[in-house]
This record gives structure tokens, sequence and C-alpha cells, in this order.
């Protein structure tokens, strides 16, 4: 006999209620520099207050994510297949992983906008193509001064040593919509056969750390978002509409040489409501250097990572799957070669 999970199995694991950092960015700057700093050293995440994103720019790139998941599947998948880029639905990369999501991946590029919108929305592309053009100007602005506040609080000289890597114009960043249908509304062909029916369908986005430099994520008011920061335990994020979260990704943990931490996470369903987030994932251009600034190694602090270029890192997290772990592969010791034929 197959033992299915009850659908609340996953509220078995622990859950562990903390105040995660909240960085007001009206607030004195050299102040704000610090908390960053020890919040990305202590979670690898924090909540970002008083951005300075306009709403207006977030109310339209939202409206057009909900108003694309609203279409049917058929006109969806004019977008798709993700490749990783375009429109994808449950399955997650190229190795088998699976969620209870759908999600749109674009390159942030403005010609790759301009194009895919046009597969996005037949009738206006030109509408979607400028809610998400001006919505990643926006955020990546928000990033670039969240990168050059972490420099800054941490006593780099050069305090555009992370942000130019995105400011760059061949940045490979990436802005992604995800959507999480409520629980019953998610149309699942294998429902009665598929023994991981109870454990996945309450999983929207599986645990993972995300590769890029820096990701800027904001929800819709339901909630799902959470964080590991102990093997095991999960922190759930409190949904806010008004703020951004903002998760330290694998190449900002390299270029601190370990000193930062990439923040695993994870994303659940809601029961009842429709989640929906947007997600900036900032990264640096494909062939760009990726190595800790002198600042960062000290001989008490060697450098942990052999440098690596962004192009490689890529290709192996792409030939690895969503939960596994990637940048062990790439520290100074390793001999395993990354990126030349990981298994
Ligand atoms: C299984 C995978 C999907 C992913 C690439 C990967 O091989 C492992 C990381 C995943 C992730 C997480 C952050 C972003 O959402 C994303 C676009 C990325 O760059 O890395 C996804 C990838 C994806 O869904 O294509
Ligand atoms: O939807 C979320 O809250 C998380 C999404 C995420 O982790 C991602 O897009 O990489
Ligand atoms: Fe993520």
């Amino acid at each position: 006999m197959v033992v299915v999970p009850s659908p609340t199995q996953l509220s078995t694991e622990k859950l562990r209620a903390v105040d995660l950092p909240i960085v007001d960015l009206s607030a004195d700057r050299a102040e704000v520099s610090k908390l960053i700093v020890k919040a990305c050293e202590e979670y690898g995440f924090f909540k970002v207050i008083n951005h300075g994103v306009p709403e207006d720019i977030i109310v339209k790139l939202e409206q057009e994510g909900r108003d694309f998941f609203a279409l049917p599947v058929s006109e969806k998948q004019r977008a798709g297949p993700a490749n990783p880029l375009g429109y994808g639905c449950k399955s997650i990369g190229f190795n088998g992983d699976k969620g209870e999501v759908e999600y749109l991946t674009l390159n942030t590029n403005p010609l790759s906008i301009a194009q895919r919108s046009k597969t996005i929305s037949i009738n206006d592309p030109s509408k979607f193509s400028n809610a998400a053009s001006g919505y990643i100007e926006a955020v990546e602005g928000l990033a670039c001064e969240l990168l050059e506040l972490m420099a800054e609080g941490m006593l780099i000289p050069d305090t555009s040593v992370f942000s130019k890597l995105i400011r760059d114009v061949d940045n490979d960043s990436i802005l992604r919509l995800n959507h999480y249908p409520p629980l019953q509304a998610v149309e699942c062909k294998d429902w009665d056969t598929s023994p991981t029916y109870a454990d996945s369908h309450k999983v929207g986005f599986g645990e993972h750390s995300d590769p890029q430099i820096l990701t800027l994520l904001r929800s819709n008011d339901v909630g799902g978002l959470q964080i590991s920061v102990e093997n095991g335990v999960w922190i759930p994020v409190p949904p806010d509409p008004t703020a951004f979260w903002v998760n330290v990704g694998d190449m900002l943990q390299a270029m601190t040489n370990g000193r930062f931490v990439s923040v695993r996470h994870r994303a659940l369903t809601n029961v009842s409501k429709s989640r929906m987030s947007m997600a900036y994932l900032g990264a640096p251009p494909l062939h760009a250097w990726i190595s800790a600034p002198p600042e960062m190694v000290t001989p008490n602090s060697l450098s942990l990572y052999r440098p690596f270029t962004w192009a490689e890192y890529k290709k192996t997290t792409y030939s690895l799957s969503l939960g596994d772990t990637r940048l062990h592969l790439f520290r100074a010791s390793c001999t395993d070669h990354a990126g030349a034929g990981v298994a």
C-alpha cells in the first residue's frame, strides 16, 4: 500500500517565528549600511522599506502578471516552454524538479523584453513591455543602491565593486513572475496515482538558493515564502506588498569570500488564495570573472573560492537540481572540476 502523507504534512516540519531584519532606506546611511551587512552575514536576507520604487510601477507589472496568468493555458504556452526563459508550468529547470507554480522568466535586456512581450501579450505587447521595462529599471537601481551600501558597510573603497556588475549593459539579470494557484484550483492529471502528490502539491517552489548576486522579491499580500537558516528549520516570511525582500545569491557569497550567506528559501502554496511574486535576480555579464575583492581576503581569511566566470557557474547550476548546493564545487581546494561536466 502506498502511504500518502496528509496534505498538511509540511506543517510538521520545524517552523520558527523570527523577527527578520528590516532596513528603512530613509534612515541614516551609515546606520543603514551597518544593518544591511549584519543582516547579510546573519541571514543573507532582509526586508527593505521606504525603498523609493514608485507604487504605480509595481502595480502596473503586477496587473500585467495577473492578466497573463489568467489567460487560457494554450495562450500562455505561446510564451513557452521555459528554456530557461519563457513560460513554464510545474516543471522547474531541466532536471525533473516539480512544483505547484507557473512562471514567466525573462532576461531583463530591453530588446529581449520587447521581443518576448510579443509572445506574452498578443493584443498589446508594448503595454507588457513598458510595464516590465519600467519595473526592471527601478529595481535594478534599488539593487545597485543596496550593493553600494553593502560595500560601504564593509569599508571597501570601490563602492561600485558589486553594483557595476549588474549595471553593465551586458548583465545577465532576470525578471521572473511566479504564480502559485490556490491548492484546490491546481490541475494535476496524476493526482490519484502520484505518490508524491501530497508533498508536491504544497510546495510551490522547492528549497534552493539563488545563483545570482542579489534577488529583490516582491509579492502580493499572500504568504508562502520561507527561509532556512539551519537545516530543517523554516522561518515563514510575512507578506508585505509594500516592501521588497532581499536575498543574497551565490555570487555575492563568493565575492564576499563567504562573509555573506546565500540564503536557502522556498515558497509554499496557499490553500485558498492565489499568490504572485515578482523576482528580480541581478546577475553579472556571462563573461564576468567572479572573485572576492582584495579587502575580503586577508591572511586570516584566505580565498575560499577559485576565480570563475558567471557563464561557468550558470552552466553548473543548470546541470544540477533545484535544491543542490553548488558553490562548494568552486572552492579553492575543490578538485572536482565544476562546470566541466558535473554529474
Ligand atoms: C532547477 C533549476 C531551476 C533554476 C536553475 C536550476 O538548475 C537551479 C536554480 C533555479 C533558479 C532559482 C532562481 C531563479 O528563479 C532561476 C531562474 C535561476 O536562475 O536559478 C531558477 C532556475 C530556473 O527556474 O530556470
Ligand atoms: O515566490 C517566491 O516567494 C520565491 C520565488 C523564488 O525563490 C525565485 O523565483 O527564485
Ligand atoms: Fe529563489
